[in-house]
């Protein structure tokens, strides 16, 4: 494979070429959108997804095209945009939507974002951990926070990017280097351990998944993922042997979704959903809602770590409360004190690879 900085180098040249800053709907048509009637874009906020036509982003760029209070729509990627957002933009739906390829268009693509979702990276391959993948994703993570730092430093930062409990940090390092640092405002999504959590509970329990919530804490990779089922909604109680396999389960998803894609990739359609939901939730909080709440991987003062995922609520300037953890059983201490060693380390992998 050949080193992402060759291959974005290439894109560059290639791209200065061939596109002007942005393409819009109809720019191959004769019939441009700056020429048509209709100015759409008042109303609703200006979202970039970066990654846009990865396994991720193609299926949340259609999710976020449907949600109602997305007014503009930009998709990244450092390949393959152009038929992504074409694609997209036939949607008979509010947003505008406007595709950016390769690093010369990522500032045109980040310029005067409320929120920017990053799913750029590569995904696990059977045998590996997320921690694997630090080697290429941290990289990629750097260039698109520097991005943002010069571009859209006041947007809200959803990052889905693994390793998250490192390229969180990562993301934090570089808005603080370039002095516009705001810990509310910088998300790690965990969302999907809260959906599968929701899923796997609810078939335990014979009830809707849509009944069901379960807080989830700590990190996103293994035994980080710390599921409170004690807490859960409605109040339930559980075997220690039904404890076992939940927290189980709920912790090695992922993998249990790497393993069945057999070698083509990890969670992409679920993590979609998952994502919207919590890019859903971001909007609604800027928009001014009140009691939004979902869990989240965030600069905390939870615990004695830097970051920790916890429930926040999400309001006008990001997560502008977070939740303590709550009362836990023995069975929860004890995962919570191996999960804060795993992160502790993760974290720190993260900072250091901006300090160095
Ligand atoms: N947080 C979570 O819960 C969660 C869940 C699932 C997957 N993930 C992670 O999300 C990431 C993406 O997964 P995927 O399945 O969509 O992978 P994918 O390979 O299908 O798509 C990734 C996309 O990122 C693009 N990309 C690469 N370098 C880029 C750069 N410098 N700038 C912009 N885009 C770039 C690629 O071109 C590709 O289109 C992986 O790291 C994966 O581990 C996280
Ligand atoms: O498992 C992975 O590598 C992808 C993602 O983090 C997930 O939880 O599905």
């Amino acid at each position: 494979m050949q080193p992402t900085s060759d291959v974005n180098q290439r894109v560059a040249r290639i791209s200065a070429h061939l596109h002007p800053p942005s393409f819009q709907m109809g720019e191959t048509s004769g019939l441009r959108a700056a020429n048509c009637r209709g100015k759409a874009g008042k109303h609703g906020f200006k979202v970039a997804i970066l990654g846009a036509a990865g396994g991720i982003g193609q299926p949340l760029a259609l999710l976020m095209k449907i949600n109602p209070l997305v007014s503009v729509l930009h998709l990244y990627d450092v390949v393959n945009t152009p038929g992504v957002a074409a694609d997209i933009s036939h949607m008979d739906t509010g947003a505008v939507v406007r595709g950016f390829l390769g690093p010369q268009q990522l500032d045109n693509a980040l310029s005067g974002m409320d929120l920017v979702i990053i799913p750029a990276g590569v995904p696990r391959k059977p045998g590996m951990t997320r921690d694997d993948l630090f080697k290429i994703n941290a990289g990629i993570v750097k260039t698109i926070c520097e991005g943002i730092a010069r571009c859209c430093p006041n947007a809200i930062v959803n990052l889905i990017s693994n390793p998250v409990n490192s390229t969180v940090p990562i993301a934090a390092e570089v808005f603080k280097q370039a002095g516009t640092f705001d810990p509310k405002r910088l998300l790690g999504v965990t969302m999907l351990d809260v959906v599968r959590a929701n899923t796997f509970v609810a078939e335990v329990l014979g009830l809707d998944p849509r009944e069901v919530d379960v807080p989830v804490v700590g990190g996103h990779s293994g035994v980080t993922i710390l599921p409170l089922l004690s807490q859960v909604k409605p109040p339930s109680s559980f075997t220690l042997k039904e404890i076992d396999s939940l927290t189980d389960r709920i912790q090695n998803g992922g993998t249990e979704v790497v393993e069945a894609k057999a070698g083509t990739g990890s969670a992409t359609l679920s993590m979609a959903y998952a994502a919207v939901k919590f890019a859903d939730a971001c909007l609604r909080g800027l928009r001014g809602d009140l009691g939004v709440v979902e869990c989240a991987f965030v600069a905390s003062t939870v615990t004695e770590l830097p970051f920790f995922a916890s429930k926040v609520r999400l309001g006008r300037s990001g997560a502008e409360e977070i939740y303590p953890l709550g009362p836990l059983n023995e069975y929860e201490s004890a995962g919570l004190e191996k999960a804060k060693k795993e992160l502790s380390a993760s974290i720190q992998k993260g900072v250091s690879f901006i300090r160095k």
